[in-house]
Parts: structure tokens; C-alpha cells; sequence
């Protein structure tokens, strides 16, 4: 089983990604975007980073590179895709998952720790947490408030396709919580296949304790709970 972390220009967090993967026993490696996507790969991560400099759009460019392409067709067959903040970005511009992550509330780069109340706990990605369940993770972007329109927006609610919500300590999703001006505090989503996701926090930067937190780990082990393999 091996994860394919792809990299940009750009990326920045493809290196952790592979690093935090390989620590829970994930067999992950860095492709550039150039070479393609790797024929074993059993799994896709979009890391985090600053694509093309965000420059268009956050994951604008990225999202139109013949590599996710094949990552959108990988994926239609059951390759399990995780997109995370710049990748997160690059997963909605490419189609693989509906709405758009835009400019913060703030207008402002946000770099602080936040909580999220696990949304749906019957996924691979969140499937080491109960429904209801707060995590504590770091986010770091400049555009990261989630936004759709109202048609999208209800059949995600209806297909029960909110991964995650941004939420206080105690689980209570409020817009004082809200840290980026996310449509009803959404701060992950699936895409069309449960074994596809995107979320802007940053579960690779929680998988130690010295680095402030293990709440992600849970998030990275769904590589290793979804079956199909392309
Ligand atoms: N950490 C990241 O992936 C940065 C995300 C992104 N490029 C932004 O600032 O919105």
C-alpha cells in the first residue's frame, strides 16, 4: 500500500504528509505532479502549500493539471483521495469535490489551533471517532472559508456529506467558532464516493504529542479502511 503525497510547486506540506503517514505505518511517497500518478498508488493525498503561488485562486492551477485528471478518474473507481488545506483547494477547483474555498472572513492568513465536531462518523476517514466528536487541529490559510450554493449546499446536508464542522471546546458549532466565515462552520466535505475527502485543517500536523496534539491521526489512518484499491 503506498499513498501517493503529489507536489506541486508550491507545496509545502507534501514532506510532513509523507512523514506523518509513514509514522502510523503508511506506506507514503512524494510524486512530483509532472510524473503522473503512479500506477500502485493505493491511495492519493493533495497536501497542503501555496500551488502556483495561489495566485487565480487557491488550487486554481493545480486543480487543471492532467495529473488530477487521473486522480478524478482513479478516484471515480475507488482510489480514496485526501485533500488537505492547498489540497483541499485543489480537490474542489479539480471537481473531485463540490463548493469552493475562498478568501477568510478575516481577509486575513490564520494560522491558530481550532476544534471540529465530527459530522459523520461513517466514513474511512472518521471512522475512529465517534459522531459528535471534538478534535483539536491547526489550521494555516488565507482562503479557507467553504462556500456553495444553496442547491449544493442542501444535498451535501441531505447525502449527509459534511465531514466535519468548525465547533467550540464543548462541541457547540457557533460562529464565534467559526474561525474563517465557513457556510454553517463546514470545515471538510466528501465528494461524490465516501473514500474521497477534503478538509482545511491540518490533520498531518497532529499525529505527535510533542507537536501538540495526536486528534488528526485518526483522519490519516482512512487510507487504511478503504478497500478498494485501482
Ligand atoms: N497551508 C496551506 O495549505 C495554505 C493554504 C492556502 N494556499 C491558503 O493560504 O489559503
Amino acid at each position: 500500500m503506498t499513498v501517493a503525497v503529489i507536489q506541486f510547486g508550491g507545496s509545502n506540506c507534501d514532506r510532513d504528509s509523507v512523514r506523518a503517514l509513514s509514522h502510523l505505518g503508511i506506506d507514503a511517497e512524494r510524486v512530483w505532479y509532472e510524473d503522473g500518478l503512479p500506477d500502485d498508488a493505493t491511495g492519493v493525498m493533495l497536501p497542503g502549500g501555496f500551488s502556483y503561488g495561489d495566485y487565480l485562486r487557491a488550487g486554481a492551477m493545480a486543480g487543471r493539471t492532467p495529473i488530477l485528471a487521473s486522480i478524478r478518474e482513479a478516484a471515480a473507481e475507488g482510489l480514496p483521495v485526501l485533500g488537505v488545506c492547498n489540497g483541499a483547494q485543489i480537490g474542489c477547483e479539480a471537481g473531485l469535490t463540490p463548493g469552493a474555498f475562498t478568501v477568510n472572513r478575516s481577509a486575513r492568513f490564520q494560522c491558530e489551533r481550532i476544534h471540529v465536531r465530527v459530522e459523520n462518523a461513517d466514513t474511512p476517514w472518521t471512522a475512529a471517532y465517534d459522531e459528535g466528536a471534538v478534535l483539536e487541529l491547526p489550521i494555516a490559510h488565507g482562503e479557507g472559508r467553504f462556500e456553495a450554493d444553496d442547491d449544493t449546499y442542501d444535498r451535501l446536508v441531505e447525502e449527509d456529506r459534511i465531514l466535519l464542522r468548525y465547533c467550540d471546546a464543548d462541541g457547540d458549532v457557533t460562529d464565534a467558532a467559526n474561525p474563517n466565515g465557513s457556510r454553517d462552520n463546514v470545515a471538510g466535505v466528501l465528494g461524490s464516493q465516501e473514500t474521497v475527502a477534503v478538509m482545511m485543517p491540518h490533520p498531518e500536523r497532529a499525529t505527535l504529542p510533542d507537536l501538540g496534539g495526536t486528534d488528526g491521526t485518526g483522519l490519516l489512518r482512512g487510507f487504511e479502511r478503504t478497500t478498494t484499491t485501482v
